[in-house]
């Protein structure tokens, strides 16, 4: 488990949060610009000493302001991967990963080392200088090399930020494989709905210095009083398991978690009983009262009303619904939601047009 208590004065910005996150996985931090996210990461690296704090991370004590303990920054062992990678140009990339070893006292043995370099496919860059790799390879060196150091936490300032959208998508899977193969957690500072949606597993959103609400991903996103269901592209993330696959129509069925719901997303074939993720966009799901008959849509499915809220637009409602144990996220207008009558309670279909799959 992390404890993230702080206090901390900045001029005239107070952050003040008492957080508690999963001992391992994604922990998605978010906020609007200024909420204090850097500044959470940096009291955590120790770059910035907290006023008061505790912070415990997985059993090691790295700040405790009441025992009067403080460990600077090159005694926590952490990796910190800031927007751009902070590549040492005289050295080749296999020095910048020499170095990310050297500087730990406990780094990671040769054969986990190999691990960290396969998962960034970063083997055949070894002997390169780093003036000529891409901002995508110059990043998963950055992150190579903090994660050789073995650290207990990985800190990732909008990592993939200063990328242009091809760069973000070719680093984006190796990101997904250090979250299935990591044992560490990750605290990952993101503006990018996209890259919360398949990364994080837990969210925490800041305003103003202060914590307006933590949790599990896919809770949060439909929570209909956070700012996320309200945004354009808003959108519910679920957790399925691959249970089969047609291969004549490329389509894999999958079991969603605690029900016996299926979806079925057009996507080649998968190994059965494989963990999936799947992203569902607010405005691609739509509501009937009765099964459509005779549709297209690939997904319909029985769904129970939880709760319904105005929308950002006078014109729109956003629906709140119960899919099994998931939550489903749909925007209508307001004038559909008073034609059928959408109230809490109320069993319903929902029609999902489109499904974004993380493998
Ligand atoms: N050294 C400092 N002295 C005074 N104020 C500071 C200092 N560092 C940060 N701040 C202020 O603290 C607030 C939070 O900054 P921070 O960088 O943590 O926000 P953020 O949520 O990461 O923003 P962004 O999304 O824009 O990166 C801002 O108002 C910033 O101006």
């Amino acid at each position: 488990m992390i404890t993230l208590k702080l206090k901390q004065q900045l001029a005239d910005f107070t952050l003040d949060l008492d957080l508690t996150l999963p001992a391992r996985g994604v922990s998605a931090i978010v906020g609007p610009s200024g909420s204090g996210k850097t500044t959470l990461l940096r009291c955590v690296a120790g770059l910035e000493k907290a006023d008061q704090a505790l912070i415990e991370i997985n059993g090691n004590c790295w700040q405790d302001s009441q025992r009067g303990l403080w460990l600077p920054p090159n005694k926590r062992a952490l990796g910190y991967v800031f927007q751009e990678a902070s590549l040492f140009d005289h050295l080749s990339v296999q020095g910048n990963l020499d170095y990310g070893r050297r500087r730990s006292a406990e780094p990671a043995g040769n054969e986990q080392a190999a691990q960290i370099i396969e998962l960034l496919g970063i083997g055949h860059l070894l002997q390169r200088g780093t003036t000529g790799l891409s901002g995508g390879e110059r990043q998963r060196v950055g992150i190579a090399r903090a994660l050789l150091a073995n650290p207990r936490l990985l800190l990732l300032d909008e990592p993939l930020t200063a990328l242009d959208p091809q760069r973000k998508a070719d680093i984006l899977p190796y990101l997904e494989r250090l979250h299935a193969e990591l044992d560490i957690p990750l605290l990952y500072v993101s503006h990018s709905p996209d890259e919360v949606a398949r990364l994080a597993d837990h969210l925490v959103l800041l305003e103003n210095g202060a914590l307006r609400a933590s949790g599990p991903l896919q809770t949060m996103l439909p929570r209909l009083d956070l700012p996320m269901a309200h945004s354009d592209d808003a959108r519910s993330v679920l957790h399925g398991q691959v249970s089969a696959c047609d291969d004549h129509y490329q389509l894999l069925e999958l079991t969603l978690a605690g029900s016996v719901l299926k979806l079925r997303v057009p996507h080649a074939a998968l190994p059965l009983g494989q963990q999936v993720r799947v992203a569902v966009q607010a405005r691609d799901v739509s509501l009937a009262l009765e099964k459509p008959q005779h549709s297209s849509v690939l997904n319909q499915l029985p769904a129970r009303i939880e709760a319904i809220e105005p929308g950002n637009h006078p014109a729109q409602t956003l629906v709140r619904l119960a899919l099994g144990d998931n939550a489903l996220l749909a925007r209508v207008t307001r004038y559909s939601a008073d034609q059928l009558q959408l109230q809490p309670g109320l069993e319903v279909w929902v029609q999902i047009k489109a499904v974004a799959l993380f493998d």
